[in-house]
């Protein structure tokens, strides 16, 4: 990439008292000072020469150094992704038409080969970003037997189904979209997804991975749940290292990697935490979970490579697959323990692109287009938390329209809501319902009078989503199991808006663009105390909505703070600590009823 001769000219020539460097990059302005110094002004970064216009120029000579000028923008093509690659991007997602701050970090980092620990906020687009740089990678490779072969390239973890098939409905729509009448790939080919089904079953998934090993054409990706892998692993001895193996893989990405990897804190507990986080650190020990088994055991080379270094440095690491780490919460511990404890990273390859520095800015990036509030509910009613605030009324007509446009075009893949056969419905009628009755009214309430298409209801990991959906059925809702499976498309419309209900355990990282609301069922994380965790939770369900500057409302349903009514003690406070952790000042919720009245 060189930068245009009559670009370079234009500026030359106009900028009389600045001094103008290139370096085929980019153009560094500088400005003389007193005496014979240059100070930098600005710097200006140079995609493709022929996108480096003379309009670009003129602006920096008119600004003379004082406004920052209108940058080109960088491209996919500039971040090293291949041209086929981005047109079939730009054919299947017309809306992605340059990539984000962070993409711009972390693609070339990816596709360099680095270690990458990755967080930025909720919606930044990390995960999207992941599969265009994993399809940009090779899908033959040397193995150590010299032979040029078809392989298992990647492996991307996550922690649960639903978000596996997120990524392969992107990969889909992407191959399916080739441009110029090209024949597509067979999708077989390009990425697998080896998940537990509804009923636990892991045999569709495998079958299909089977025979496409056996065929020679396996998955470049394979986006799988590590306990299902584990599983596989652990009935079929070796499948690891044969499809698997360090030799052939070549990177390995670890989505929502502080959910999948549990690591503690390192700060000395106070005396009265102590026991309690010795016991925590003997349960890891002995129970590290599914995810940190399966780096273990592909990682073993390296760990064992960094374990000899320790004493006697010199030898050159083993060949090991890239390990990307994503969350938008990526705690300290966890990347302490990773970077320092592991032994799964050649520490000298590693890259931290953090695009979201704190807490304070993960607030800022919620706050920007979406609205917190907390509802106490008991038999008597529901009210709005002490300190909620009115909310300005263009808030909630921007939602409203909004959520109409998309509702009108767009679809997202789900399971449709199903009827309940006898024998269900028998089953649920004859055992006492887990749900507090008034908490479900109002969110049914809260549903009918504020959801114009579409709302995503969070219940506790624990809870079971089909009793959930079953009873707000009942309340006349149209609710339905979250279930993105690609084959199946539900529209949603405004006429008959949809409740989608999920889990904190499935709800993490998908993407749903129709969502105008997120309703949490009790506290995101039903700890004793408000720590990092419960903050990450509901910085994580929050993010479900506001994504990429769309508006949004997340409402918490708390059981009312009264010990005779069944109320859970703390909880309206404790909610009102993690807002507070994230500078959120929860706004009225315009459903304060007295329960009665709906009898
Ligand atoms: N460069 C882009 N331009 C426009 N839209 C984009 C771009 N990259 C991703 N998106 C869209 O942004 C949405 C969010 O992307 P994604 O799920 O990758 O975010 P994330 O950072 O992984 O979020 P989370 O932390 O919640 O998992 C998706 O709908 C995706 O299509």
């Amino acid at each position: 990439m060189t930068l245009s001769s009559s670009a370079l000219r234009v500026a030359r020539r106009t900028l009389l008292r600045l001094n103008v460097l290139h370096n085929g990059r980019s153009i560094v302005v500088r400005q003389r000072t007193q005496g014979p110094h240059w100070t930098p002004s600005f710097t200006l970064k140079v995609g493709h020469a022929s996108n480096f216009s003379t309009a670009h120029t003129t602006e920096v000579a008119a600004g003379s150094g004082q406004p920052i000028p209108s940058q080109p923008k960088t491209t996919f093509e500039d971040l090293g992704l291949h041209p086929p690659i981005v047109s079939s991007l730009r054919a299947a997602f017309q809306n992605v038409e340059y990539p984000t701050d962070v993409q711009s970090q972390f693609i070339p980092a990816v596709l360099d080969g680095k270690n990458v620990f990755l967080r930025d906020s909720t919606g930044s687009g990390k995960s999207f970003g992941l599969v265009l740089a994993l399809l940009n990678k090779p899908r033959i490779v040397t193995n150590s037997g010299g032979e040029r072969k078809r392989h298992i390239t990647s492996l991307v973890l996550v922690p649960h189904k639903d978000l596996a098939y997120q990524y392969l409905y992107w990969i889909k729509t992407m191959v399916n979209t080739s441009p110029g009448g090209m024949e597509p790939p067979p999708l077989e080919a390009i990425a697998q997804v080896l998940v537990r089904d509804n009923n636990m079953h892991l045999e569709s998934g495998l079958v299909q991975l089977r025979e496409s090993i056996a065929s020679s054409i396996p998955p470049h990706i394979l986006i799988a749940t590590p306990q299902a892998l584990l599983d596989i692993h652990k009935s079929d001895s070796g499948f690891l290292s044969k499809h698997l193996s360090s030799s052939t893989l070549s990177a390995v990405c670890v989505d929502e990697a502080d959910y999948l990897i549990e690591t503690l804190p390192r700060k000395d507990p106070s005396k009265s935490f102590k026991k309690a986080v010795d016991r925590e650190k003997k349960r890891l020990a002995r129970h590290p979970g599914p995810t940190k088994e399966l780096l273990n055991i592909i990682y073993r080379p390296r760990m064992e490579w960094n374990e000899a270094e320790d004493d006697d440095a010199g030898h050159l690491p083993p060949p090991c697959p890239q390990l990307i780490l994503s969350s938008a919460t990526l705690r300290t511990h966890l990347r302490n323990y990773v970077y320092e404890e592991s032994g799964w990273l050649d520490r000298q390859n590693v890259v931290k692109i953090y695009g979201t520095p704190g807490k304070k800015e993960a607030s800022d990036h919620l706050q920007r287009g979406l609205l917190h509030s907390v509802l106490l509910v008991s038999a008597h009613g529901v009210r709005n938390v002490e300190g909620a605030v009115v909310a300005p009324i263009s808030d909630t007509t921007v939602i409203e329209q909004r959520s109409g446009e998309t509702s009108r075009s767009s679809t997202t893949e789900l399971e449709p809501p199903r009827g309940f056969d006898v024998e269900t419905r028998l089953k649920f009628a004859q055992t006492p319902s887990p749900f507090n009755p008034h908490v479900l009214e109002a969110i049914a309430t809260a549903f009918a009078v504020d959801v114009p298409s579409m709302a995503l209801l969070v219940l506790p990991s624990s809870a079971s989503v089909s009793r959930a959906v079953f009873e707000l059925a009942e309340l006349g809702i149209n609710a339905c199991s979250l279930d993105l499976h690609e084959k199946r498309r539900v529209r949603s419309s405004p006429d008959n808006p949809t409740l989608l209900v999920g889990t904190l355990a499935t709800t993490r990282g998908v993407d749903l663009p129709e969502l105008s609301h997120v309703f949490v069922y009790g506290l995101p994380d039903a700890q004793k105390r408000v720590h990092g965790r419960s903050v990450d939770a509901y910085l994580h369900i929050a993010g479900r909505v506001g994504r990429f500057g769309r508006d949004g409302k997340v409402v918490t349903f708390i059981e009312e703070d009264s010990a005779e009514e069944g109320g859970k003690k703390g909880e309206a406070k404790k909610m009102q600590r993690i807002l507070e952790t994230i500078h959120v000042r929860p706004v009225k919720f315009p459903v304060e009823f007295d329960q009665d009245k709906f009898k």
